[in-house]
């Protein structure tokens, strides 16, 4: 019988990689063979279980990610853009399918992700869950649906130890509802408002972060116009959903054409 892809995490210890772990450990529809930590990090040299809390499993965490990833049919990488750049061009070399969750990477970024996608199937989203995917088309349908009399507002909440602002959740939900108009985002986005900014431009889509302790993730899609308001909200209470998300996306990627994919591929929505 053929076996089950192999696959690498990266950001082992991270809230998400310990999350990609167990689902991997836990799934019969693919096998954990690589752990990635950066170069420093206590768990490097340690079986990845252990370090963990809980059993051996056989894999020890490493701080060398072409060794892992030559091993591997997909890398499951949910860290910062610096390193996941670098970790595009390793899978490539490999040949391994990588699924990018990391927010917070630039136009200039995106960019160079470009080479690795010639060689080797990517799938990047800012969200992995199937519930905000599914938002995702649905703030497209509203926003086609209403004129610039609706104000569209994105309101996003994460746990205090979230580094980017807009959420890459929230940046979707902008794209989407920009497409829907028929303009682009970049035209329109305004964030971070802060001092006499002057009254809002008819057309804007705002974009407000919230950060406190705990929140998995909370995007509401607010269409406020005068005397009624829309609004589109989707609530994660738990990261399984965006972990097993990843490993959908990485079981779906074998065998594709080398390319930029993204979850609404992966869904088919
Ligand atoms: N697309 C999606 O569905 C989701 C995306 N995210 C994104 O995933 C990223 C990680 O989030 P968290 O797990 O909460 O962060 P975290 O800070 O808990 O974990 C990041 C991990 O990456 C590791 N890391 C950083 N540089 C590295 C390198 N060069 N080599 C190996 N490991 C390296 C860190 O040591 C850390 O363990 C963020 O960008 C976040 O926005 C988070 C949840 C869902
Ligand atoms: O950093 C997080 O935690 C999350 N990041 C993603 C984002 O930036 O939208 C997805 C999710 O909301 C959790």
């Amino acid at each position: 019988m053929a076996q089950t892809p192999a696959i690498t995490i990266t950001g082992a210890s991270g809230r998400m990689g310990q999350m990609l772990l167990q689902t991997v450990l836990n799934s019969d529809k693919a096998r954990l063979v690589g752990a990635v930590e950066r170069k420093g990090h206590p768990w490097v040299g340690r079986d990845v279980g252990e370090a963990m809390g809980g059993q051996a499993v056989g894999v020890v965490v490493t701080d060398e990610p072409l060794e892992a990833f030559a091993l591997s049919q997909a890398v499951i990488d949910f860290t910062a853009p610096a390193a996941t750049l670098e970790f595009a061009a390793l899978a490539a070399q490999a040949r391994a399918v990588h699924v990018i969750g990391t927010t917070g990477m630039s136009e200039d970024d995106l960019e160079k992700l470009e080479p690795a996608s010639r060689h080797a199937v990517i799938v990047r989203a800012g969200n992995m869950s199937l519930g905000v995917n599914l938002l995702t088309k649905l703030t497209e349908k509203v926003a086609a649906a209403l004129d610039e009399d609706f104000d569209i507002e994105i309101i996003e909440a994460h746990h205090h130890h979230k580094v980017d602002a807009p959420s890459g959740t929230a940046l979707m939900l902008g794209e989407a509802a920009a497409a829907g108009r028929g303009v682009s985002l970049s035209d329109m986005r305004d964030s971070g408002r802060d001092g006499i900014t002057g009254a809002r431009k008819r057309g804007d889509i705002g974009f407000a972060a919230i950060r406190g302790g705990d929140i998995v993730g909370e995007h509401d899609v607010l269409f406020a116009s005068a005397g009624e308001r829309i609004i589109l909200r989707h609530v994660a209470t738990d990261r399984a959903i965006f972990a097993r998300g990843a490993l959908k996306a990485a079981l779906w990627g074998q065998g594709k054409k080398p390319g930029h994919y993204d979850m609404m591929d992966v869904l088919g929505l």
